[in-house]
């Protein structure tokens, strides 16, 4: 949580304006926001201001969080925080990594992305592990073209069946470590206490805030 310090910090560093959410996912705009909601700074999602969707040529999530958030910062004039994340599957030599929303297709399903994942781990034998990591690469961009990115992570497990209605994407089939229920049926204030996403965002506020 931020003290008055950190709130005052933030807004300084943003400026009076808004900040852009560089991200067409709805799941990842409403998390993006619930972690900054303590700071007070007034945001605005790259869908509300019709940004395009870049292509995402990059090969690392940090170079896709990149030119997601260099794109919105360019072309709404506002500082711009875009997010690159994926889950990793160890069986799968890390795959779905960056391709994680390509594997949903082009109706986003994530019913059948998940199956593909557990039916990949089911291709590789019973011996095969289920060992999985969720990377989230937050990338803060300004209009003159600096930007700063930070890369977070959290280990867990990969179940079968999937498991709860809670979350978005891959959630359901992701148990973190030291946990008995997956991402898909926890609680948002408690993914947030472990998430890749909320260890990408605490880099941010050290290092930027
Ligand atoms: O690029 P933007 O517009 O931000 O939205 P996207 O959905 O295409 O996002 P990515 O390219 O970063 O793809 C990452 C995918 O990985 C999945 N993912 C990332 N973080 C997740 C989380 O916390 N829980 C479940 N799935 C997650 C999710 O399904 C995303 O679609
Ligand atoms: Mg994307």
């Amino acid at each position: 949580m931020s003290d008055d310090f950190g709130q005052e910090q933030a807004i300084r560093k943003l400026g009076p304006g808004r900040l852009v959410i560089a991200s067409h996912n709805p799941g990842k705009v409403r998390e993006i926001g619930e972690l900054l909601a303590p700071y007070g700074i007034e945001t605005v999602s790259a869908a509300a201001l019709d940004l395009p969707e870049p292509e995402e040529t990059g090969t690392t999530f940090i170079a896709n969080a990149e030119l997601k958030a260099m794109q919105a910062a360019d072309l709404s004039g506002l500082p711009a925080l875009a997010d690159d994340s994926g889950l990793c599957v160890e069986a799968l030599n890390g795959d779905p990594g960056i391709f994680s929303a390509r594997w949903a297709g082009p109706t986003k399903d994530f019913g059948i992305a998940m199956r593909l994942v557990w039916d990949n781990i089911q291709a590789k034998g019973p011996e095969a592990g289920h060992g999985a990591h969720f990377i989230c690469a937050l990338a803060l961009a300004w209009p003159d073209g600096h930007v700063e990115a930070f890369e977070g992570r959290v280990d867990g497990t990969i179940i079968w069946p999937p498991r709860g209605d809670r979350g978005f994407g891959y959630d359901p089939i992701f148990q973190p470590h030291g946990h008995d229920i997956s991402f898909g049926e926890m609680d948002p204030e408690k993914k947030h206490g472990m998430s890749h996403r909320a260890d990408a965002f605490a880099q941010l506020v050290a290092a930027v805030f």
